[in-house]
């Protein structure tokens, strides 16, 4: 290389570092400021402001919502000022003064309603959920105890079992998202529901997604199997029984049997046990085993990049709320489904954080 050609490569490499500094210091301050976001939301959820704008039905004011939530108008207008540079509510003009909208986004931050995920940034947010994060460094460090452990005494189940609000809290956000992803799993496994009499819901909270599969598919048996303090609190849905009992004891036996966002909690020894006690609760001709998880990308396995996104972060709710739970990859799934016994397995996509594995017996 020249001297006058290697000039130009280190003038282009100095560009590149300046060009990298002058963006870290910009981005820097999502990160010291990010829990601002998720503070904010919940104070939205907790003030009830698109509760507000709905009940109304079109628009309002600043000092609309203002009156009707009795709220300091200019605390609540720096409030929405935020909210609409995230385009969580839409800035508009409401009779010559400034106003504010619905938009998806913010329908989804109501208490009630088919698209509503309040309870669960509410849990999330809940100072019991949010404390273990303080000690996630000091978990990570060679025999680190686990955070939620470490900050609660006990495990989450343990914990909730004994604090039945919190218990409630984890029930009600985790049926936000069965209400909107049963739809999308009934749709793109219709045929594997089909032929089936019963299924069983292995750690299936309240049993939202057990009663939207009998809504929607009337023939099929379905039971919602969890914790005993689970049960004690699960509402009464026709044509849904309600069991109560431990997964590494026994599960209900049925035709299938449906996980969804529960072998993450466990280490892999632990998830072999439950897949193991699934199987034995099975049809030995045509049972399958129905996985509802994220799937970590590897190289080449399609997901919306944003999804994926979550799919890492789900990760880290892991790390700081369950003692041994992860996310997995495809091998890693692969790994515990075959050590406990099981032919062979599929998986699909869907439109959600969670892809569908199917386990054959
Ligand atoms: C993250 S929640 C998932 C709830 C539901 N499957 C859903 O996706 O909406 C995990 C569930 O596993 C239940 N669980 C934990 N340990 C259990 C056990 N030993 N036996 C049965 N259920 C258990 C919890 O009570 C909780 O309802």
């Amino acid at each position: 290389m020249g001297e006058i050609e290697r000039e130009g490569v280190l003038s282009r490499e100095r560009e590149v570092e300046e060009e990298e500094e002058a963006e870290a210091s910009v981005e820097i301050w999502k990160y010291i400021f990010g829990f601002v976001e998720m503070a904010v939301v919940k104070c939205a959820i907790e003030l009830g402001i698109a509760e507000a704008i709905e009940k109304h039905g079109r628009a309002m004011t600043v000092s609309e919502i203002s009156s009707a939530l009795g709220c300091d108008p200019a605390l609540l207008k720096r409030i929405m000022r935020f909210l609409a540079h995230r385009k969580i509510f839409k800035a508009v003009t409401v009779g010559g003064s400034n106003g504010y909208s619905q938009t998806p986004l913010s329908r989804r931050l109501m208490r009630e309603g088919p698209q509503s995920m309040a309870a669960f940034l509410l849990l999330e947010s809940s100072p019991v959920m949010l404390a273990p994060w303080h000690s996630l460094s000091a978990r990570v460090l060679a025999n680190g105890h686990p955070s939620f452990q470490n900050t609660h005494g006990e495990d989450v189940w343990r914990y909730a079992a004994a604090n039945l609000g919190h218990s409630n809290l984890i029930n009600e956000a985790m049926a936000c998202d069965a209400k909107l992803v049963m739809p999308v799993i009934i749709e793109s496994c219709n045929e594997e529901f089909r032929g089936l009499q019963s299924v069983v819901d292995v750690g299936g909270g309240n049993g939202t997604a057990m009663r939207i599969l009998h809504q929607a598919l009337p023939s099929i048996r379905a039971i919602n199997f969890d914790l005993p303090h689970v049960i004690s609190q699960a509402p009464h849905s026709d044509g849904l029984e309600h069991v109560a009992g431990d997964m590494f004891q026994s599960v209900p036996k049925a035709d299938a049997a449906f996980l969804m966002w529960v072998l993450h909690d466990w280490s892999d020894e632990e998830c072999i046990e439950i897949l193991k006690k699934c199987r034995e609760a099975i049809s030995k001709e045509n049972g399958w085993v129905m996985i509802v998880e994220a799937v970590i990308g590897e190289e080449g396995e399609g997901k919306q990049k944003v999804l994926e996104d979550v799919g890492l972060m789900l990760d880290m709710v892991m790390m700081a709320h369950t003692n041994f739970g992860k996310e997995r990859t495809l091998k890693e799934w692969e790994y515990v489904i075959k050590m406990a016994g099981f032919s062979s397995f599929t998986v699909k996509h869907i439109h959600a954080v969670q892809s569908v594995i199917l386990a054959f017996y």
